[in-house]
């Protein structure tokens, strides 16, 4: 491509056995974990004799930060050595030379790459190599051209260690593009398919740059403080669990480089991030309730970010977080955008939200593999016609015919926090193990109830939105719609947890016609994108529905595909012949139906006719 606008789970009483030995397990680990003092604080006054008697771990003080103010970066043992293990203590500068760069990586360490690199790592499957047929359109001002292989970009070696690590023979399309955007310093908004590999398409971009630059220069922290932690890189992300997936990635990816990556968010206690954060931070992935949190109090502040992600960016400048965003990204220390490089990621891209996003972009390129806000097309669709009485008869039949088990687990989506504790339980009393997952649940419950599902211990979960978007679980084949979103965006982002790098997976959608009519227009316009069949009962709805006043055709802006659709068709929206002119509509008017916030803090809706909460 040249250049120039180129075209180119509450686990309800029933599923206790599980919940219980689990948090059994977690108990044991938790009382291993207090009496652990590790390696480098061991002979320190007040640290417990390895195998001594528990006591309460003092509260932390904040070390030493890698980014002392004032002076040069001191050495900071980052790996502890452990007896027995292979781990070599040294100290970042012992990696890193200002004048040559990286002098040497640490050594290899097999545990730890048998930890970060199975586990976590999805088969591509048979239709990987079909993502080169989705056509892509960069625009913008001097469009830096695409590689087509990693070996063709300027990558650090340690990352290409990395990147073979964890099996990654070729790019996926959006990181064929934001790999060499992100290199020529650009902005990028970036819109890609639900698991098409956006995380690598920013992480590999941003460690590349990290690792060729090196840290920062240490520099005065601000009124004097000298234990504030200055990121390099922040990585905001709208859910707890999404962002501790991100964390993982980029760990996996960081691995062996002077680059520490921390998470923070809501939900746990501060003390023990707080604790990460004083150890270093170099590149921070945070939800932003709790990100402003510690802004507040000190721990953290912004001045060094060269690197600014919002992933699920359209979220994120949705009506719950922009005034967070605002905050953090305007007006705390954070550099200028001219200063810095900022990237937003997404599967959807509401024109309203692109509008938005102007304010944190500067010249930007705009990157859509695909159509905006399409939906996956490994995703094979279904559409039922279910009245409300006879869902939950519907979906014992799909659960007799398809068991979910290890390889074929099953995600069903329903509106309410309340439906999906109900509905989990009466699962489970009918045989069907399933947990469940909603924002009412707190934050160790939640992640109970993501592990048993991963482990598929109950290869079933029932969730709210908050398990909509991002969340990259091996071998969900199945996702049903037991109620519908109220947003179209959101339907996408769901039914995106199956059919993931490559691999087929299947949805089902419970349609209630006395209910759902009014996503009717913009669900079969997502259907024919992605060449899935039309039901009959669909198209009559969607012609009772214009004809019966409610509002028009497509509801919000016109519908999907239509000019002025949500996810315009045009893509970019400066593309479009009344961009200089065009004012997005009252926010009142569009939206999230799914929730609201990091489901750690933020406003309720104002407006009942919005979800009430993940
Ligand atoms: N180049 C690659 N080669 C092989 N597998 C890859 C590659 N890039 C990403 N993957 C794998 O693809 C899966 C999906 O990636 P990822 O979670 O980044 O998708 P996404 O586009 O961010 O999806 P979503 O829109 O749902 O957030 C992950 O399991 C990831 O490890």
């Amino acid at each position: 491509m040249s250049s120039n606008s180129s075209q180119q789970q509450q686990s309800g009483a029933g599923n206790g056995v599980a919940d219980l030995a689990q948090g059994m397990n977690r108990m044991n680990l938790g009382g291993d974990a207090r009496s652990y003092v590790p390696p480098h604080l061991r002979n320190r006054s007040g640290a417990p004799a390895p195998g001594g008697a528990l006591r309460a771990t003092p509260e932390p003080r904040l070390l030493v930060p890698l980014h002392r103010a004032g002076t040069r970066p001191e050495p900071v043992v980052r790996i502890a050595p452990a007896s027995g293990s292979r781990r070599v203590p040294r100290s970042v500068s012992a990696y890193w030379d200002p004048r040559q760069g990286a002098t040497s990586w640490p050594p290899r360490d097999e545990r730890l790459e048998g930890s970060l690199y199975k586990s976590a790592h999805v088969a591509t499957g048979i239709n990987f190599s079909k993502y080169d047929d989705i056509p892509i359109e960069a625009s913008g001002n001097d469009v830096p051209n695409g590689i087509s292989k990693f070996e063709e970009a300027d990558l650090d070696p340690l990352l290409i260690e990395n990147i073979a690590l964890a099996n990654y023979a070729t790019p996926t399309p959006v990181q064929k593009y934001s790999i060499p955007i992100v290199e020529a310093g650009r902005d990028l908004m970036a819109c890609a398919q639900t698991g098409s590999g956006k995380t690598a398409g920013f992480l590999f971009p941003i460690l590349n740059e990290m690792f060729k630059k090196g840290p920062p220069a240490p520099t005065s922290g601000p009124g004097g403080r000298n234990n504030v932690v200055c990121p390099m890189a922040l990585i905001l992300s709208p859910t707890r669990e999404l962002t501790s997936q991100i964390y993982d990635e980029s760990k996996r990816f960081a691995y062996r480089s002077w680059v520490k990556p921390v998470v923070i968010y809501g939900g746990v206690p501060m003390r023990e991030q707080s604790y990460n954060l004083s150890r270093g931070c170099d590149l921070l992935v945070a939800t932003p309730g709790r990100l402003v949190d510690m802004m507040d109090r000190g721990y953290v502040s912004l001045r060094h970010v060269k690197y600014l992600i919002l992933d699920e960016a359209d979220r994120m400048l949705d009506m719950g977080f922009e005034p967070q965003i605002r905050r953090i990204v305007e007006q705390m220390d954070m550099p200028p955008l001219e200063e810095r490089v900022t990237l937003m990621f997404s599967a959807t891209f509401p024109r309203e939200i692109q509008y938005l996003a102007r304010d944190f972009l500067g010249d930007y390129i705009f990157l859509s593999v695909g159509r905006v806000g399409a939906a996956s097309e490994n995703v094979t669709q279904q559409i039922v016609e279910v009245y409300e009485n006879e869902k939950y008869d519907v979906l014992l039949d799909i659960l007799n015919t398809e068991p979910a088990g290890a390889d074929n687990l099953t995600l069903i989506f329903v509106e309410t926090k309340r439906n999906a504790d109900m509905l989990a339980n009466y699962l489970y009393d009918a045989n069907f193990p399933a947990a469940a997952i909603h924002g009412d649940r707190d934050q160790r419950e939640r992640e109970r109830a993501l592990y048993s599902f991963r482990t598929a211990r109950t290869p079933i979960l029932v969730a709210t939105a908050v398990a909509a978007r991002g969340l990259d679980i091996p071998n969900v084949m199945h996702v049903v719609n037991y109620d519908l979103p109220n947003d179209i965006d959101d339907y996408v982002h769901r039914i995106g947890r199956t059919g993931r790098a490559g691999n087929t997976g299947k949805a089902t959608a419970f349609f209630a016609p006395d209910k759902n009519r009014n996503i009717v227009r913009e669900l079969i316009g997502i259907l024919r994108d992605a060449n899935q069949e039309v039901p009959e009962f669909l198209e009559r709805a969607a012609n009772e529905y214009a004809f019966g006043g409610r509002g028009g055709f497509g509801g919000r802006g016109g519908g999907r595909g239509g000019r002025g659709g949500r996810n315009a068709a045009t893509r970019d929206f400066r593309q479009e012949a009344d961009y200089k002119t065009y004012t997005p509509a009252p926010r009142s008017a569009y939206g999230n139906g799914g929730g609201w916030g990091d489901d750690s803090w933020g406003p309720p809706p104002s407006s009942g006719s919005y979800g009430g909460g993940w």
